[in-house]
């Protein structure tokens, strides 16, 4: 529950959803209700499995968070945006390319020219929020108050989702069921990274929709283990499906949406593949509309080595496929650091007529998608 002494927090109303037709993608719901026990997490295990094989995305139901909460936190994860002085977005803006850190404001057309998305990235562990240099202020003034209930929900991601899903992966590989678990500590001592991220979308003008082909966010993998998404109704999120067409991805109230990325496809050589997904101009009846995102990334530890882990006996059956020699392979650190500062500012090499955009980060190939 939200103390007394918080400020009050102005209502985020949620929008109606779209009532366009889309080309949805058909993912499969995990209903986590059933993890509590090994026979239910078998029979999840085997359907997140599928879902890594054909979509890469799946969704999430009964997380243990209320509708209630859900949007609490929706309401809080506008304040950096509608509460936020313009001089504190401006002290708070992240140095990406400096320090290869997303924290703090991503201000709009950063990545690309006509990139419309305006973002916040706060850390959630306890190190950093409380014990770390005190004197330094770490987050704007109106998002202060929320702190708490932001780490709550840090917490709660972390533990009644992150956890689960890595135990359904490892289980899939035929791990142990808490070893990817631990390599993705809370509280792990190094800069385990900041890990939520609230974005908000703007409308565009007519011209830079024209110039884009609509597109927001290029088609990209998310370059850390797994990324956990609470589901919002402004359709324009959509995964490249293994056919080559994309596919939009439906609101469902309270569900979560998942996709694993660039760390844990290193990690699993290769048999849990990062899908290709992008944002793009919503449908008509929603282009007025913002759009309130609110993320979760997960990364391992900084100093995990991102080769694959060639003991588990599925991979040992399927066989491996390498990105990079082992012995080259980057840990989370570099990983996430060379990705963080090169990401939407690195020249790219067209490839495949221009669809295909392609750089080298760390030895490791990294593809963009127009
Ligand atoms: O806004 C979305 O739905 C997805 C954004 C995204 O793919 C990202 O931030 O990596
Ligand atoms: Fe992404």
């Amino acid at each position: 529950m939200p103390s007394l002494t918080v400020p009050p927090v102005p209502h985020y109303p949620i929008a109606p959803p779209t009532k366009e037709h889309l080309a949805y993608a058909d993912l499969s719901v995990i209903d986590l209700a059933k993890a509590g026990d090994a026979e239910g997490r078998a029979e999840l295990a085997a359907q997140v499995c599928a879902a890594m094989q054909t979509h890469g995305f799946f969704y999430v139901i009964n997380h243990g968070y209320t509708p209630e909460q859900t949007a609490r936190m929706f309401d809080i994860a506008d304040i950096p945006f509608s509460c936020v002085t313009p001089e504190d977005k401006h002290i708070y803006t992240a140095k990406m390319k400096e320090v290869g850190s997303y924290q703090g404001y991503k201000p709009r057309q950063y990545w690309f020219v006509f990139d419309p998305i305006f973002s916040y990235l706060g850390f959630t562990r306890t190190a950093n929020i409380v014990n770390r240099d005190v004197t330094k202020r770490q987050h704007p003034e109106a998002v202060r108050p929320f702190l708490p209930e932001i780490e709550a929900f840090a917490r709660h991601t972390h533990f009644n989702v992150l956890q689960p899903v890595l135990r359904l992966l490892a289980i899939g590989l035929g791990l142990p069921e808490d070893e990817l678990v631990d390599l993705h500590g809370f509280s792990s001592v190094g800069e385990t990274y900041d890990r939520i991220l609230t974005l908000n979308s703007y409308p565009r003008s007519q011209d830079d929709e024209a110039k884009t082909k609509n597109v927001w966010l290029k088609g990209h993998t998310d370059f850390g283990t797994i990324t956990v998404l609470y589901s919002q109704p402004v359709a324009a999120l959509q995964i490249l499906g293994r056919d080559g067409k994309w596919l939009w991805v439906k609101h469902i109230e309270n569900a979560l949406v998942i996709n694993t990325g660039d760390a844990m496809e290193l990690l699993s050589g290769g048999y849990y593949k990062g899908t290709i997904h992008r944002v793009v101009q919503p449908p008509v009846d929603q282009q007025h509309l913002t759009r309130l995102g609110l993320f979760y990334f997960a990364m391992t530890d900084d100093a995990v080595k991102l080769a694959p882990l060639a003991h588990s006996p599925v991979l040992q059956q399927v066989g491996i496929e390498r990105r990079c020699a082992d012995e080259n392979a980057p840990t989370m650190e570099a990983w996430r650091r060379a990705r963080t500062s090169a990401y939407g500012q690195s020249e790219l090499k067209a490839k495949e007529g221009g669809a295909v955009e392609e750089e080298v980060i760390n030895g490791v190939l990294v593809k963009h998608y127009n």
